[in-house]
């Protein structure tokens, strides 16, 4: 079942990292991208970093043609716009570009983009990719103060980084982290923002993020959701991630 109210799209790097290890082709890709969407994911997401340290050019392409075999699923590429990220998308025109501000040795993504700053050189990229027919996200810190700008500089959605919450789940701090969500959030849905989150997500923090932050329309998930997957398979998986997801509108 693809949940109607936030979309489940699952990122495959960690899949293609442990594929990385021998030349034998497995796990594959492809095959965990066909197995998620057969089990009601809503997406695909993967980030073809420059290093290559897990999705790899080809892991792009082959992507893409899974996807093709499934209208109103959604493809969803990551990246550095200044690095490689464009290249992939003139080629694949994915639905999705979520643009990223990672160094291109960068252990994982931390941060995101900052308002006046990167606004002048984001712009015509930004332009580039909806003229592709290519939807474009922001990766954004949750700082409601920044939400006008990404608006501003063209952005169709931005994408929450998550970390600070999944650090704080569980602690006193859980519920400043959620007060902080909401708000950022709520400053992007008035600014004409869609909002996706992500970045440590799992089962257990998933539910009271959506029960709080309003009007999440996707959240990207690879790290803890592949975990889950070498436990319970890739079904079992999805089917328990858009469970949680079901429960916050429960
Ligand atoms: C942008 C983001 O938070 C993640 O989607 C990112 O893809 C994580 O990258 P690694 O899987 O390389 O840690
Ligand atoms: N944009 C977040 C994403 O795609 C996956 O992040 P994570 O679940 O691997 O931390």
């Amino acid at each position: 079942m693809v949940h109607p109210r936030t979309a489940l799209s699952v990122n495959l790097n960690k899949v293609a990292l442990v594929r990385n290890t021998r030349h034998l082709g497995i796990p594959s890709v492809t095959r965990a991208a066909t197995l998620c969407l057969q089990a009601g994911a809503a997406g695909i997401t993967v980030h073809p970093r420059p290093d290559e340290r897990h999705i790899r050019a080809h892991d792009v392409h082959d992507l893409a043609a899974v996807l093709k075999a499934w209208p109103g699923r959604e493809y969803n590429i990551e990246g550095n716009p200044f690095h490689n990220l464009m290249d992939f998308v003139r080629a694949v025109r994915p639905h999705q570009a979520t643009f990223v501000p990672d160094s291109e040795g960068q252990f994982t993504s931390d941060h995101g983009w900052r308002f006046p700053d990167d606004a002048e050189r984001l712009r015509p990229l930004i332009a580039e990719c909806q003229a592709l027919g290519v939807r474009v996200s922001l990766f954004m810190d949750a700082e409601a103060e920044q939400m006008a700008a990404a608006k501003a500089v063209g952005a169709d959605r931005v994408e929450l980084y998550t970390e600070p919450y999944a650090a704080a789940f569980g602690t006193p701090g859980q519920t400043e982290q959620l007060r902080r969500f909401a708000q950022a959030s709520q400053a992007a849905l008035d600014a004409g923002l869609a909002v996706n989150a992500g970045h440590d997500l799992n089962r257990d923090n998933l539910t009271p993020f959506l029960r709080t932050v309003p009007g999440v329309s996707e959240v990207s998930i690879g790290h803890a959701l592949i975990a889950d997957a070498l436990e319970l398979g890739y079904e079992a998986t999805v089917v328990a991630y858009q469970r949680c997801i079901a429960d916050a509108f429960a």
